[in-house]
């Protein structure tokens, strides 16, 4: 049974215990029926709050759910890609790179949510990039489009169960650091869960050991190889080596940009950039146990005092993407270029 099916039903269970239990006209502690039935009413809006809200954090995709979507997709195609990319705001390009490709809208995927937000084409692409197989999210999922991080993060598992072995999240971000600038690419060696703090995960919920363990360590969550790999090919791509940054991501709910106080803070928290994706994604590959990489580009600086000119503008920040189009397509084919090497290494042994 859908495991999303069993939570609704579980947190449907504890919402009505307050009605069934609710004594209809007697008086108890000297309080009238009428101001019962106001208190017994707040306490099923509350209760009916309570329940949607655990429905949205809730985990969405039982094991079950993601191999029926992944024996589709690979009824579809003969690619069987050993690497997922998932194309940021503004960074769909990278997709367009992809050869022999066979390409999916969202909307005819079984169990796919859709994509809504602008730059964001809602399609999966399985290609050839640096003559690796790889599957590409042209077109990510965000929480405040009212879905729930698991369900966001959800297509990493399709991506490991159709094969892929490692990931490459890639996301539009605001500059906290002020020695990063608008069009800089920032390789992200570490990141802070800031939704987790407040105890919002793409792992909540029954743990299914069929994807990963219940309890996961986090320390080397961006793969250290990967990363340097990255910075090996800025020696070699015009260009890129001067806007090359390593920091600290966090991801914010959205879809409201940071406060004065809020850019200050993170920025006490050690935090180089922020954005509103990435963060769940990579805890959900890691469950599964894939090799992360990702990087974020610059499309912002953050408003860090009361004096500037806020100047936050979704679409000027896919334009950047486009702008640096050709770096960033140059950076991933390079990085994927290793996984290939890799997977032949690791064959000759
Ligand atoms: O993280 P990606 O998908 O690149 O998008 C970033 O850009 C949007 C804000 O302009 C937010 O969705 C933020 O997360
Ligand atoms: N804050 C949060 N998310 C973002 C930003 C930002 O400044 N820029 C792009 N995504």
């Amino acid at each position: 049974m859908n495991r999303a099916a069993t939570v609704n039903e579980v947190s449907n269970g504890q919402q009505q215990q307050p009605n069934k239990t609710k004594p209809s006209g007697k008086r108890i502690n000297g309080l009238s029926s009428s101001v019962q039935d106001i208190a017994g009413l707040l306490l099923f809006c509350f209760s009916c709050f309570l329940s949607l809200t655990n429905t949205n954090l809730a985990s969405y995709g039982s094991f079950e759910m993601v191999q029926e979507i992944a024996t589709y997709l690979l009824d579809r195609t003969r690619i069987r890609p050993q690497c997922g990319i998932i194309c940021g705001s503004g960074l769909g390009c990278l997709a367009e790179q992809l050869t022999d490709v066979d390409s999916f809208d969202y909307e005819t995927i079984p169990h796919f949510p859709v994509s809504t937000v602008p730059g964001h084409v809602g399609r999966l692409v399985f290609g050839y990039l640096a003559g690796v197989p790889v599957l590409c999210m042209q077109g990510r999922f965000h929480y405040y489009e009212g879905y729930s991080l698991a369900k966001c993060s959800m297509p990493v598992r399709v991506m490991r169960l159709v094969g892929c072995t490692h990931l490459i999240a890639t996301n539009a971000a605001g500059a906290i650091n002020n020695n990063f600038h608008v069009g800089d690419i920032m390789l992200i060696k570490d990141h802070i869960n800031l939704m987790g703090f407040a105890g919002n995960c793409p792992l909540l919920g029954p743990n299914d050991d069929r994807f990963g363990p219940r309890f996961l360590g986090m320390a080397k969550a961006y793969d250290p190889g990967m990363l340097q790999v990255a910075k090996d090919t800025a020696k070699h791509v015009p260009g890129l080596g001067s806007i090359l940054r390593e920091g600290v991501y966090c991801c914010v709910g959205g879809p409201n940009f940071e406060t004065v106080a809020e850019g200050r803070l993170l920025s006490l928290l050690g935090v180089d950039a922020i954005g509103m994706s990435t963060v769940h994604e990579i805890i959900t590959a890691r469950h599964c146990g894939m090799t992360c990489f990702a990087f974020s580009l610059i499309t912002n600086m953050c408003t860090m005092s009361y004096e500037e000119e806020e100047e936050h503008c979704h679409e000027t920040f896919v334009d950047v993407g486009r702008q640096l189009e050709g770096r960033i397509c140059e950076l991933v084919t390079r990085v994927v270029g290793t996984i290939r090497s890799e997977a032949n290494g690791r064959k000759k042994e």
